[in-house]
């Protein structure tokens, strides 16, 4: 209420500007909302990987998170989205005990640690929160940085084993600070909590509300400043006031020139580990800058009535209030026009240089790491660390000249960590990556998919320009066999090839499928169908997340009959396997149908086909669910990866207006994308 009070004189002046919430957090989302501030949601990029020994203090680090993830989304919007927000709200959120900082436990194991170290206990929780307002210039953008803090006092039970396991098992602490959400099962055990109870959940939102309404409440009195001399206090929960000059931490940077933070976002994984959901727009049309252009212009590479895409099925209000998004507006041509038309008149800088190498030289990258992984590199290191490249040689059987050079690139390229023993003997090791995805059996293991990309993708790829020249896939010059359907008549041909392929795909189901699963409420639907569901994998994962929910793989009879080999060891009675060709058979009854990576295998007259089988099988209120990243995604591969659709199954990938348009036209509507932080974009639509 009192926040209500504070903020509602500036609520009039916030109205009409674009806000955006540089956080996918729901709690955060949920809070905001609740007080009535419309804004977009897109999370950063940034990765929370600040050297937490270089601050002096635990909320120094969560503020400085805080202020490079709500800078990276206000530098990022006038390039990727065409639009410049007036303000960009960051926050990060962290729990510390005992001088330690206490993140997002990154398993069971993890979560056990936190909260037994939390048991018993007082810990405090800090949010740091950065507020980026964005001025437009002639030639850019200027920055303008306000920051603070809020420290919240919380007081743990006792915790027995027990209780700590069934907390953790419940799921509800892996994705979040201190392993904990007070708002939910955790509350239990809080024992007590001093300060602001939201700041614990996310986002301290009485001093929020403080320092917006200093900032518009002095601007209105100090108009004939400039903008960059209106500044708050920051770091100072309790004690926030007005200053006539810049304080050190309120800069105006301009978006050509960096900030002068030596914290720099890291350049993307190959496997992206983003997450965004823009939110849906607040207002209907933003200002899109261009250059050259005075103008404004609407966002219109949507060519449908936008009721398509107006929530109106009861299920499709209940998800409106979560992280769903509209499909993105904005062209990635008109990025790229803008950014070349920026650079026209300077010389190439640093940046552009790396960038064009590592295009240019991206290849050797890549078979570098196929070659480790087929050579079992990183199995043999993963069970036994510290060999050198002569054992390492040995036990490949390879050359030693050769292994060291493999094994050197693999260094640099950040999949091994090499030290020096003694001045004759470097030993290798392999890093965190290489750990989660790279040995056989790593957690989230790739190798099988490597090994599909090394075998089939490779040489697919090598005639490329035939299959740009041809416009048609490119088995036979690279396998010596002519292919109509590629699952069918190739990689079903030989049991080896079969098995090689699914499980491809099952370790790529393993990685992304959580995701997937939980990219939307789905508890209203109690029947699932994974069309082209291979192994299981996904389907497991969609049991796994909805408790309430059954799955049917559909697929072809080839992959059925081998599907037993991935049942996982406690197998789930609510995922069962049909065998079919989705074109002709008929498709199993479901109220929620699953296309996890299937349409880009198509070209538009089997996606109608398929889409139109799922349509007359659909009542009003069921769903599609689309998973695979698509050309407005978040993922930059997603172009390169169409290409490779293309010399591979002569399918392509899609942007999320052409699937809505796909969908419109078999009878759906209601449709929402998120980007998911494994890669996958989800796009959900129902009949209507
Ligand atoms: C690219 S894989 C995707 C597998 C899985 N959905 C995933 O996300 O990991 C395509 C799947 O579609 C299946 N498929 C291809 N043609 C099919 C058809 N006509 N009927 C049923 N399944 C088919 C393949 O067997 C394969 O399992």
């Amino acid at each position: 209420m009192r926040a209500t009070m504070l903020l509602s004189p500036v609520i009039p002046k916030l109205s009409g500007k674009l806000i955006v919430l540089a956080s996918g957090s729901p709690r955060r989302l949920e809070i905001l909302r609740n007080v009535g501030i419309r804004f977009e949601v897109v999370p950063s990029w940034f990765k929370e990987t600040l050297n937490k020994g270089l601050f002096k203090a635990p909320h120094e680090y969560a503020v400085e998170t805080a202020k490079q993830k709500a800078l990276e989304v206000a530098r990022r919007m006038p390039l990727k989205h065409l639009k410049t927000p007036d303000m960009v709200i960051g926050a990060d959120t962290i729990v510390t005990i005992d001088g330690m900082i206490l993140e997002k436990p990154i398993d069971k194991q993890d979560a056990y640690r936190m909260l037994s170290r939390l048991s018993g206990k007082e810990h405090s929780v800090f949010t740091g929160v950065a507020i980026v307002i964005c001025h437009e210039k002639e030639n850019g953008v200027d920055y303008q940085m306000i920051d603070f803090f809020e420290e919240t006092k919380v007081k743990f039970a006792h915790l027995s084993e027990d209780m700590l396991w069934e907390y953790i098992n419940s799921g509800e602490p892996m994705d979040k600070a201190g392993g904990y959400g007070i708002q939910a099962l955790g509350g239990m055990l809080v024992e007590y909590v001093h300060g602001d109870f939201f700041n614990v959940m996310g986002f301290p939102l009485n001093h929020f509300c403080k320092q917006i309404s200093l900032i518009y409440n002095h601007r209105t009195t100090s108009s004939n400043q400039d903008s960059a001399s209106v500044g708050l206090s920051h770091n100072s929960p309790h004690n926030t006031s007005i200053l006539t000059q810049p304080p050190p931490n309120l800069t105006a940077q301009s978006s050509q020139s960096p900030t002068s933070s030596p914290i720099h976002n890291s350049s993307p994984s190959p496997i992206q580990i983003h997450h965004t959901q823009d939110g849906p727009s607040s207002s209907p049309v933003h200002k899109v800058k261009r250059k050259g252009s005075e103008g404004t212009a609407d966002e219109s590479s949507w060519k449908l009535p936008d009721s398509l895409f107006t929530h109106t099925a009861a299920e499709c209000e209940r998800q409106d209030s979560e992280n769903t998004t509209l499909p993105q507006t904005t062209s990635r041509e008109q990025a790229i026009e803008l950014s070349v038309a920026e650079h026209e008149a300077s010389e190439p800088n640093k940046e552009d240089l790396e960038k064009i190498t590592e295009l240019v030289d991206g290849f050797k990258a890549s078979k570098a790491l196929f070659t480790a992984s087929r050579l079992h590199v990183f199995d043999l290191l993963q069970s036994r660390p510290g060999l050198d490249a002569t054992q390492v040689a040995q036990e490949i059987e390879a050359s030693v000249k050769g292994t060291e050079r493999l094994l050197e690139a693999c260094v640099s390229l950040g999949l091994l960590k090499s030290k020096e023993r003694t001045s004759q003997k470097t030993v290798y090791e392999n890093t965190r990556l290489a750990a989660w995805f790279l040995w056989s059996d790593a957690p989230f293991s790739l190798h099988e998919y490597i090994q599909h990309c090394n075998n089939t993708l490779w040489p697919l790829f090598s005639h490329l320009e035939s299959a740009v020249r041809e416009g048609t896939n490119q088995h036979e010059k690279a396998f010596g066999k002519k292919s109509k359907d590629i699952f069918q008549d190739a990689y079903f041909s030989s049991k080896e090839v079969k098995l090689r392929f699914m499980n491809a795909m099952h370790s790529i189901a393993k990685v992304t499928g959580k995701a997937v699963a939980t990219a939307f409420d789905l508890s209203s639907y109690k029947t699932a169908c994974d069309l082209g569901g291979c192994t299981g994998a996904m389907a497991y994962e969609f049991t796994t997340a909805h408790p309430g929910l059954s799955v049917t793989v559909f697929d072809l009879p080839a992959v059925v009959e081998m599907s037993e080999h991935f049942h996982p060891l406690h197998t789930d009675n609510r995922v069962s396997f049909v065998a079919g060709d989705f074109f002709k058979d008929e498709l199993p009854k479901a109220d929620l149908y699953i296309l996890a990576r299937i349409l880009h295998d198509w070209p538009d007259e089997k996606v109608h086909v398929l889409l139109s089988k799922i349509a007359d099988a659909c009542k009003p209120g069921c769903a599609v669910l689309i998973a695979e990243t698509m050309l407005d995604g978040q993922t930059p591969y997603s172009a390169p990866q169409s290409v490779n659709m293309h010399a591979q199954t002569e399918g392509m990938k899609r942007r999320e207006s052409q699937y809505a348009d796909m969908l419109s036209k078999h009878g759906f509507g209601c449709m929402r994308v998120v980007h998911t932080l494994n890669f996958l974009d989800v796009f959900i639509a129902n009949k209507m």
